[in-house]
């Protein structure tokens, strides 16, 4: 048997198998926000998927591209220079370490926290020019957020129609913005060409909803709520994707469930470039089934599934995750025991 040694420098990062043209999962919904019927096809997407494209939206393309060129321009630069910006613990540059616990992916990347509307101070900022950008492209992402979640919120049937929106958008709220860089791994393609590096690994999003832009370089997989296989998406620049994060789940008490997501690094010659707004609530919001999802006037209709929590709870628990593990289990709720049927006094002894 032949054992090929992997290059030293994708140690500790786990391979998979290359996707095929045909692995293209065509079947993802898109949504354009200001049609008709765009609550309804908000939530069917969001309930089956955990996952959608948004396809016609009023982001500006040059608030994108100033972004994407100040990305460009600071992964580009030395190593020592993106070195000063921090090994990000958690916020500023990372280079292939995500989170503290031993998750590494073929991935450079800028992680940066948002106070209300603009880049936080515990932030690093490379450049002003990269500042001016990222406030401007997280202007655009609330805006995009708080649309989603309304329809989220309508569809549904909550009132009122921003009791989601408002915990992503308030002053409080805890939102993040991380711009990714998976740079091409011909050495690897060489050697194993049916494998590809891990970008970035399997995982949940802790927040309520992500969304995510990338450039025209493939490699986004989701995971089917169907049967669990893995699909590509297709890429387009010109959309955007919204991720269903663990905290909507519990809010909606598992209609709308988050959906697991993970990026091969299979193109051997292009370099992916992706930029994903995180919408988290504030670190005292209690996470729990909105009351008009259980059943109104104490007609219980449904029992909550989770334990409660806040969301500074479960940030502190993800933190102490790694990737992949399944950061909800520990909140379900036991299924109550259950009723035993009264026995009918003239029924035979069972056998
Ligand atoms: C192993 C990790 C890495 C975490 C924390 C913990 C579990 C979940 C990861 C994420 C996933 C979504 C974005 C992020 C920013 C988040 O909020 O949760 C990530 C964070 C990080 O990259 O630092
Ligand atoms: O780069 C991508 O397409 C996905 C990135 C991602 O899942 C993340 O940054 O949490």
């Amino acid at each position: 048997m032949v054992v090929l040694a992997k290059p030293p420098a994708l140690e500790h990062i786990s391979l998979l198998r290359s996707p095929e043209p045909g692995d293209y999962f065509e079947g993802i919904p898109s949504v354009d926000l200001a049609g008709p019927g765009a609550a309804r096809a908000v939530v069917q997407a969001c309930e089956r998927f955990g996952f959608f494209k948004v396809v016609t939206h009023s982001v500006p393309a040059g608030v994108v591209d100033r972004l994407e060129a100040e990305a460009v321009r600071f992964f580009a630069s030395p190593r020592a220079v993106k070195d000063a910006y921090g090994h990000a613990s958690p916020f500023g540059y990372g280079n292939k370490r995500i989170g503290r616990n031993g998750d590494m992916g073929w991935l450079e990347y800028l992680l940066l926290a948002i106070d209300h509307a603009s880049l936080s101070k515990a932030s690093p900022a490379p450049s002003s020019s990269l500042r001016d950008a990222v406030n401007e492209y997280v202007g655009a992402m609330r805006g995009m957020a708080t649309t989603v979640l309304e329809m989220v919120a309508e569809g549904l049937g909550v009132s009122p129609r921003g009791a989601l929106a408002e915990m992503v958008t308030g002053a409080a709220s805890d939102q993040l913005l991380r711009l990714n860089h998976y740079p091409p791994c011909p050495l690897m393609h060489d050697l194993m060409p049916n494998c590809s590096p891990t970008g970035f690994g399997e995982h949940t999003d802790p927040q309520l909803v992500s969304i995510l832009h990338s450039n025209s370089t493939a490699g986004l997989q989701v995971a089917l709520h169907d049967g669990g296989h893995w699909v590509s998406v297709p890429p387009d620049p010109t959309a955007f994707f919204v991720i269903v994060g663990d905290s909507l789940q519990v809010l909606t008490n598992g209609r709308l469930r988050s959906v697991k997501h993970r990026v091969v690094v299979a193109n051997r010659l292009k370099s992916r470039l992706s930029m994903i707004y995180f919408g988290g609530p504030p670190v005292e919001q209690r996470i729990a089934p909105l009351r008009e999802l259980l059943g109104r006037d104490g007609e219980h209709s449904e029992q909550s599934m989770y334990e409660e929590f806040t969301w500074g709870d479960y940030k502190k628990a993800a933190y102490r995750t790694r990737l992949a593990d399944n950061r909800l289990a520990p909140f379900h709720r036991r299924q109550p025991p259950p009723v035993a049927m009264p026995q009918a006094s003239s029924s035979p002894p069972s056998p």
